[in-house]
């Protein structure tokens, strides 16, 4: 039998359930997702699962499941079920959908906390770990800095300098593979009950500490299975895993690029420590671009202001803002349709009557 509530279950997400329509079936939590077949862990075991034919077709595909959701679903086997109904998503990691404008991409939800993985080498871009806080603040996830392979002999003082302008806002933590005691401090971040998403570049370390903290090679082994192995995602990366006497981590796939659809550009200055100087511009709806009398633009030049976060500032900004014109639009577009529908239903109607 296993014990939900080590995986999060609590009186709200009961509270949720009994307002499903399905409130009378299984609940699980989805622990890997492989295209439209999910991994699901309820108090009897785990379940291969599939979506009913109305979820897959009645809704979007970003609509579907992701890991971390918590469902509600019918078995129809020893080990395998079909999904029901999805509990309403909430502290949720979003992207912007690969080669999407107005379509965003749920990668894990019930987060509690995110671990921003970037590993100090060649390949260790601050810009990057400004993107992730910008998203993960829409959806109120607590941030934690996680610079790994420190044992690479890394210039401490110039990445301190590089964080600089985000060290009072996210807490940090340095690991080694080589340093047990550097992984423990880690694991004091993660409490029984909570979720911890890991994200980050590909390369970063995610999957090597989340194997650390389990203490053993957890990840990638195809935790589900059934007689016709059609149930082993093995090359599936989403993961989750309840570590031992502790909570729920999830591993994501790295990616190259990771696009923000949060466009709360007030949590943006304050990231990037702007909003001081955004009060002291001439107008009161500057953007900071090129305007006579801008602050921000001043700081920059006398040197207040590095101007690589002002860049990244810009850069934030242009592509939250271009994310939300475009669903605005793509609204728009949906909403004339249905009226178009609707004002040819009318006609139809109004021919059958006269007839
Ligand atoms: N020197 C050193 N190497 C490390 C450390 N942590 C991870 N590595 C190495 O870095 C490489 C990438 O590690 P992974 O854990 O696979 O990285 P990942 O972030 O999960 O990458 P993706 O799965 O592609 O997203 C591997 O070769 C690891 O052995 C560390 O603390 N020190
Ligand atoms: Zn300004």
């Amino acid at each position: 039998m296993n014990d939900l509530q080590l995986y999060g279950w609590n009186e709200e997400l009961f509270r949720r359930k009994q307002e499903s329509a399905y409130k009378d079936f299984t609940h699980g939590r989805v622990m890997l997702t492989h295209k439209t077949c999910y991994e699901v862990i309820s108090e009897t075991g785990y379940y291969t699962c599939e979506l009913t034919g109305n979820m897959m077709y009645g809704r979007d595909a970003s609509e579907y499941p992701c890991t971390g959701d918590w469902v509600i679903f019918q078995s129809i086997d020893r080990d395998k079920g079909i999904i029901l109904d999805v509990l309403p998503r909430v502290k949720t990691l979003y992207r912007l959908k690969n080669g999407a404008v107005s379509q965003q991409q749920a990668i894990a939800s019930y987060i509690d906390k995110a671990f921003i993985v970037q590993s100090l080498d060649s390949r260790f871009n601050v810009r990057r770990i400004e993107r992730f806080m910008l998203q993960l603040s829409g959806e109120d996830i607590q941030p934690l800095l996680v610079l790994t392979k420190t044992d690479l002999g890394f210039n401490t003082g110039e990445i301190e300098k590089a964080i600089i302008h985000l060290s009072h806002k996210i807490p940090v933590c340095y690991t080694s593979i080589e340093s047990p005691e550097s992984i423990d401090k880690l694991r004091e971040f993660i409490r029984v009950g909570e979720t911890v998403v890991f994200t980050g570049m590909s390369g970063a370390g995610k999957s090597t500490l989340i194997n650390a903290l389990c203490g053993q090679e957890v990840l990638r082994t195809g935790s589900i299975s059934d007689s016709t192995g059609k149930g082993k995602h093995t090359s599936t990366r989403r993961e989750m895993v309840l570590l031992p006497e502790s909570g729920v981590v999830i591993d994501t796939p790295g990616v190259k690029l990771f696009g923000v659809t949060n466009n709360d550009t007030d949590t943006l200055s304050d990231i990037l420590d702007i909003s001081d100087y955004e009060g002291k511009c001439r107008f009161k709806d500057c953007r900071h671009v090129n305007e006579k009398g801008c602050a921000v633009i001043e700081a920059v030049e006398n040197g207040e202001i590095d101007s690589g976060v002002y860049e990244s500032y810009l850069k934030l900004r242009r592509e939250a803002w271009h994310y939300a014109a475009s669903v605005q639009e793509k609204r728009k577009k949906e909403k004339s349709l249905s009226k178009l529908v609707e004002e040819v239903k009318g006609r139809k109607l109004n021919r059958q009557v006269l007839s």
